[in-house]
């Protein structure tokens, strides 16, 4: 070991799945104290990268060293011997156990490099009280199935904190983080890099890239194509060392969708929803925004029947029961998830399968032979998105994260729904493909369907809507059209109606805009 030794290198990381070469040689070199960047497209080896600096997977051939001094990494209780902690999109708690019993889980008492017991159990209100501000009014003694979807997350991550590491691996794990969650982990990270320890961090959403990271290490079938330093470096330019060339969608809103109205809701209501208003034309598509957790996803789940809602909803003038899934998608609506890990796919069952669950009725109605209509009809989602896979016939389980939910979305598609519900429907996606769906949405648009979506990236908004409703504590508070939807206006809209005060001139309230 000598002083310039980097905290952490891997060299010649190779490993196959089958026929799939996830890493062909792979490198990662990362200095105490810095963070750096894990980029690349979906399914160029990254989590599998990681994982095996966690002890989760095995490589077929890799050479690791921590501190300059070789080591083995054969489970991940060897890598927590070693001071490397890993947090991953895909969550691990025990939904029935609390916070406090779930933090510390796995600590291992009496083994060395791992906190005792009761070491443990000391820092579990330091570790909640640092991540207070983003966790929000959640104690120690509540069971973990009670918290949101992000609060999960922050309460894993927070976990990877008790142990204290020198290294941590942060796999998108801030992808189902609202902006201010994310402002309060990236401040914990930027605490242990000051510390010393290195962080390993992996995420699509550029910005949180050129926001946090000191150098980024960039893979592309899994191999290791770049490595750079980030301060000065132009996004575009990180984006072409990831995927090329790619062409960015630019907003075209021309002019505003003037088709009838397709989509009517009066008055829902139910759990976080506290009576919706709105209406969304053919052709348009409207965002919701806000601040996280306004019942953005709830209004999307109530749309589509998945949770228990009053109101009215009409499709084309007819209403509809918001009864079941089954009952909206038979009126045509489709709901995109956006954790595509528990509500997106089958993962034992086929890419196939999986793409052609939820048009099988259309294809039989059409007459055509199934077998060979399914088959068709996967292989041309499999191109129009790009997803890259083995075979049709691997389960979906064998795709990387961002692939996974391209079939989500494909699935959807398929069955050629006037209403598309998207909730979050780029999380984990690569740059690349973000265009692409982008464009998909378009089209869908252009073909004459509604699309409501939902993000938690601005960007996204500002990108693809026609307008997007502001939503506060369960209803439609504000709406911006064409050109006023910007990523200032945005945040300016959600934060003056959740400090209560008036709208800006130009801005209009749900009341001016019914
Ligand atoms: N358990 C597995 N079985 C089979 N194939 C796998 C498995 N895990 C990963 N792969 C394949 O290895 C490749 C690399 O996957 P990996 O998840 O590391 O990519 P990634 O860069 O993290 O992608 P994403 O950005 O989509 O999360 C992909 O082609 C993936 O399908």
């Amino acid at each position: 070991m000598t002083e310039t030794s980097p905290l952490v290198r891997l060299t010649g990381v190779r490993k196959r799945y089958g026929g799939v070469r996830a890493l062909q040689g792979a490198s990662l070199t990362a200095a105490g104290g810095e963070v750096h960047g894990l980029l690349g497209p979906n399914g160029s080896g990254k989590s599998t990268l990681g994982k095996v600096l966690a002890g989760s997977v095995r490589p077929d051939a890799a050479e690791i060293e921590i501190d300059g001094a070789p080591v083995r990494i054969g489970s991940p209780r060897a890598a927590a011997r070693l001071g490397i902690a890993a947090v991953y999109q895909q969550l691990s708690l025990i939904p029935e156990l609390t916070v406090g019993e779930n933090l510390v889980l796995g600590q291992e008492p009496g083994r060395a490099g791992f906190l005792s017991d009761r070491a443990a159990r000391r820092r579990v209100g330091p570790v909640l009280e640092r991540l207070g501000p983003a966790l929000g009014d959640v104690r120690a003694d509540q069971p973990v199935r009670e918290l949101a979807p992000g609060q999960q997350q922050l309460v894993e991550i927070g976990k990877a904190l008790l142990r204290e590491p020198r290294i941590l691996l942060l796999d998108e794990a801030t992808a189902s983080l609202h902006r201010d969650q994310v402002a309060v982990v990236f401040e914990i990270v930027r605490e242990l890099r000051h510390a010393g320890a290195s962080i390993l961090f992996v995420s699509h959403r550029l910005d949180e890239i050129t926001d946090l990271c000191d150098r980024a290490t960039i893979l592309r079938s899994g191999e290791t194509v770049a490595e750079t330093p980030i301060a000065g470096v132009q996004p575009d330019a990180l984006v072409r060392l990831m995927v090329g060339d790619v062409q960015a969608v630019e907003r075209d809103h021309g002019e505003r969708p003037s088709g009838r109205v397709r989509l009517e809701v009066r008055d829902l209501a139910g759990g976080r929803l506290r009576g919706v208003r709105m209406q969304a034309r053919a052709g348009e598509i409207v965002g919701l925004g806000g601040l996280q957790g306004q019942g953005q996803s709830e209004l999307l789940l109530a749309l589509f029947g998945a949770t228990a809602a009053t109101g009215e909803v009409e499709v084309d003038g007819a209403p509809v029961r918001l009864a079941s899934p089954r009952a909206a998608a038979a009126r045509g609506i489709a709901l995109v998830p956006g954790d595509r890990g528990t509500q997106g796919t089958l993962p034992p069952r086929s890419i196939q399968e999986n793409l052609a669950i939820a048009s099988i009725g259309r294809r039989s109605r059409a007459g055509v032979l199934r077998a060979a209509g399914e088959r068709a009809a996967a292989r041309s989602m499999v191109d129009a998105l790009a997803i890259k896979l083995g075979d049709l016939g691997d389960p979906v389980s064998s795709l990387s994260g961002g692939n996974a939910q391209k079939v989500v979305f494909g699935k959807w598609l398929l069955t050629e729904p006037g209403v598309v519900l998207l909730d979050d429907p780029t999380k984990g996606v690569d740059v690349g493909a973000k265009a692409e769906i982008y464009r998909i949405i378009r089209r869908l648009a252009d073909e004459g369907a509604t699309v409501v979506i939902n993000s938690s990236e601005d960007r996204e908004l500002v990108t693809v809507c026609d307008r997007v409703l502001v939503m506060f504590e369960g209803a439609i508070h504000a709406e911006l059209v064409g050109d006023e939807i910007t990523e200032q206006r945005l945040v300016e809209a959600a934060l003056r109606i959740g400090a209560g005060s008036q709208h800006a001139p130009g801005e209009r309230t749900a009341e001016d805009a019914a």
